[in-house]
């Protein structure tokens, strides 16, 4: 079984596959201090709890947290006796390579977002991740990852907005039913929501035209959903995008990667 970790800034994501059987997703908060016996007391309570028999075999790890990778490391290795392939290492192949300018190490969030939209829908892609940052990243028309955007996250704006305006509060995001706010709560929804709703729209049709060609636009990430409600910004939503493209990743590892 293979057990396939996305880890970004905000959230850690486990999730369990018998060959390509999904079975279940795991998550906590990334915190790159956390032992492998820490995550093994919080992995085994939550396996033990949904009564799965699980038996894991192969890791592979993405973490646009490069600290955490550590004791992920130790963890498989100490409670599964495995090596795991690490997203972005030299050692771990890509199916197919980023064009970017050189020495750029792009997030490997990205390269594992690239692969899964690729697989699922082939090429000229924008994949929209709404995770603590906002990224746009731009899959070729051969599957390449070639660059995109990167804006601050949704939750990271009204964090800013709370942290340094006195009198504003921190509020949660929804979806506000009118634009022009009546308290200051209703003021903050509306700025966050309708700002991401047009930062999105905007950034995707600059690409479009500067890319040249018809382009999919796929949303993943936490806040997703949220932008969803009611307007066209994505062609499709995949909660699950990320952890597709790891066990594309690893099938292609498995099938090519003979080292
Ligand atoms: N189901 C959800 N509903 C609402 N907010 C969520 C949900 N999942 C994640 N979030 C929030 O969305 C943001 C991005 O989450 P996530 O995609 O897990 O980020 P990352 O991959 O950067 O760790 C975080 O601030 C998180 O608190
Ligand atoms: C842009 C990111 C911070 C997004 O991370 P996330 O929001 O998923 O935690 C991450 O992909 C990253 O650290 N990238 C490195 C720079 C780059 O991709 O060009
Ligand atoms: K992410």
């Amino acid at each position: 079984m293979l057990l396939a970790i996305d880890c970004g800034n905000t959230n850690t994501v486990f999730s369990i596959w018998d060959g390509e059987k999904f079975l279940c997703t795991l998550r906590t908060s990334t915190h790159h201090a956390r032992t492998a016996d820490a995550y093994f007391t919080w992995y085994s309570t939550l396996v033990k709890h949904y009564g799965i028999e699980v038996d894991i075999t192969e890791v592979i790890i993405s973490s646009t947290v490069p600290r955490v990778v550590f004791n992920l490391r130790v963890f498989a290795d100490r409670f599964f006796g495995c090596r795991p392939m690490v997203v972005g290492k030299p050692e771990c192949l890509l199916p197919h390579n980023p064009r970017v300018d050189a020495g750029t190490q792009v997030g490997p969030d990205r390269l594992v977002n690239t692969a899964g939209a690729f697989d699922r829908h082939g090429g000229d892609l924008i994949v929209v991740d709404f995770g603590t940052a906002t990224t746009f990243d731009v899959v070729d028309v051969d599957g390449a990852y070639i660059g995109g955007v990167i804006a601050p996250g949704v939750n990271l704006s009204v964090e800013a907005l709370h942290s340094s305006a006195a009198a504003l509060p921190h509020v949660d995001v929804t979806k506000p039913e009118k634009v022009i706010g009546t308290n200051t709560v209703a003021c903050i929804q509306s700025g966050v929501f309708w700002g991401y709703v047009g930062l999105v729209q905007g950034i995707c049709n600059q690409i479009r035209a500067e890319y040249g060609r018809d382009m999919k636009i796929i949303g993943t990430g936490g806040l997703a959903p949220l932008f969803a409600q009611g307007d066209v910004l994505f062609d499709t939503i995949e909660d699950d995008l990320t952890m597709h493209g790891l066990t594309v990743i690893h099938a292609y590892n498995k099938e090519n990667n003979k080292q």
